[in-house]
């Protein structure tokens, strides 16, 4: 859903046309992206339909956790120090009296403790059985509490079990279903299509010269997916201007998506039609370019009916840098994650200054230290392929031993330790929590 306002490039309050203003700068340009959308609607869902999913309404306790004193052995309930007479269960007891319990049984009243079986013995007594304490049971065993789960242990009813703005994990299904919760509010995901562009793609087998294999469409849902989208319909088209405007404008009566990603025709050439098209359809860009490489000519839109439209370059890692720098800060927004910061690590090598520009590097992180890859030009990918995450050099370079600005790709364990897991907002700034193992922690 776009935000009320919406804004271009760096100015927070006009509506100055883009192409009057400089590119927005690698970080300008996320937080414009997660700036201009507003969270979408929520929803109740079934318990296990919740998994995945940022939830949006505090899960509280109805009633104490445990909702009432239970034993924590098979034995017998026992009122004083014993011998006790045994009587029925479930009955209150009086002082001398126990009764047969299993674990998790409802503790009658008048129980101080619990004895549990091996260390209890039952005599017939004539009149009637009588529990005494094996001379072996261990010390204490008949102490006031003794096996017994007091009600509220776990939690007091009303207390928040998870807030708002997790990520749902099954644990945390499974605590909402021992709160007694049936349905959980969620946000929605947002649906996200891709249009792949370009007559010169081919999808199977070995291209021939003038043709590239796509590299995007066995990618993009897995990627849409981890950034907590949901991959919809996936369009190829040719380089037409009918064609762009009838993918953009999509398929009367198909189901609407809430984001649509095009591949190719960002650049200003005649078969680059990204533009025209969001134009022809009334809609307006967001964003048109941002000061970094690879990845400059991406773009941002908005249509009348709602949708975003991300312009992803044609060239494949620049893409994929663009679906980072544009496409997750946007997602987040919509689903009502927080703002992601790129965290610090220490660089492992120079990197030369490109002025005017952030360069996006695919790089690996060991032992605190980020190394960029090699194999990173805008068409490649054989860097990323092997990379933990990207390195977001500064226009002046960066020195070895430095701090440079990283953040995780969605697909790596940095990703997972840092951002899925992160729960509520407010634990949600990158810190990764074992400084012993591969990845050490980012430095602020
Ligand atoms: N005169 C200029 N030319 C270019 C500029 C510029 O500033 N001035 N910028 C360059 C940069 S940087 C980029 S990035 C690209 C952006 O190009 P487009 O978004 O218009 O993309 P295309 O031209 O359609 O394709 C570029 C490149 O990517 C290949 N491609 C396209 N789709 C796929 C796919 N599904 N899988 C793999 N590869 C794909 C396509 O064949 C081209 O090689 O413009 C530069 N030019
Ligand atoms: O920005 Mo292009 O994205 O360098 O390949």
């Amino acid at each position: 859903m776009l935000a009320q306002e919406i804004v271009c490039g760096t100015s927070p309050t006009s509506h100055v046309p883009c192409e009057q203003m400089p590119a927005p700068t690698w970080s300008e340009a996320r937080q414009l992206a997660f700036d201009c959308a507003i969270p979408l609607a929520s929803a109740s869902v079934p318990l296990a339909d919740a998994i995945g999913y940022v939830l949006a309404t505090d899960v509280t306790a109805y009633q104490d956790l445990p909702h009432y004193a239970s034993s924590a052995m098979d034995g017998w309930a026992i009122h004083g120090g014993g011998p006790w007479e045994i009587t029925t269960p479930g009955l209150p007891l009086s002082p001398g009296q126990a009764s047969v319990i299993a674990t998790g049984g409802l503790v009658p009243e008048g129980a101080g403790a619990v004895l549990r079986k091996e260390s209890g013995q039952v005599l017939d007594a004539g009149y009637g059985l009588q529990l005494s304490l094996k001379p072996d049971a261990k010390p204490g065993e008949t102490l006031p509490g003794r096996h017994i789960r007091p009600a509220g242990e776990e939690a007091r009813a009303g207390n928040v079990l998870v807030p708002a703005g997790t990520l749902l994990n099954p644990a945390h299904i499974a605590l909402a279903a021992v709160a007694g919760h049936d349905e959980l509010q969620v946000q929605r995901k947002p649906r996200v299509a891709v249009v792949l562009t370009g007559s010169e793609v081919v999808t199977s087998g070995q291209p021939a010269a003038g043709q590239v294999r796509d590299t995007f469409g066995p990618q993009l849902g897995a990627v849409i997916s981890q950034l907590g989208g949901i991959p919809g319909s996936q369009q190829r088209i040719g380089d037409s201007y009918e064609e762009w405007l009838s993918a953009l404008g999509g398929p009367p009566g198909a189901e609407r998506s809430d984001v649509t990603i095009t591949t190719g025709g960002t650049g200003k050439s005649g078969t680059d039609h990204f533009r025209a098209a969001v134009a022809a359809l009334g809609g307006h860009l967001l964003l048109d370019g941002v000061a970094m490489r690879p990845g400059h000519p991406a773009v941002l839109a908005g249509l009348p009916d709602g949708r975003f439209v991300i312009g992803l370059p044609g060239n494949p890692l620049a893409a994929m840098m663009a679906l980072m720098t544009i496409g997750e800060p946007l997602l987040a927004a919509l689903q009502n994650q927080p703002f992601r910061t790129a965290g610090h690590l220490t660089s492992g090598a120079d990197v030369a200054p490109s002025p005017g520009r952030t360069q996006l590097i695919p790089c690996t992180f060991v032992h605190g230290l980020a190394f960029p890859a090699s194999h990173t030009g805008p068409g490649m990918m054989r860097g990323l392929a092997w990379a933990d995450g990207f390195m977001a050099v500064p226009p002046g370079g960066v020195e070895a031993g430095q701090p440079v600005p990283v953040m995780p790709l969605p697909w790596t364990s940095a990703w997972t330790r840092t951002w899925t897991s992160a729960g509520s907002q407010a634990q949600a700034t990158i810190d990764f929590p074992n400084p012993a193992g591969r990845y050490a922690p980012w430095h602020g």
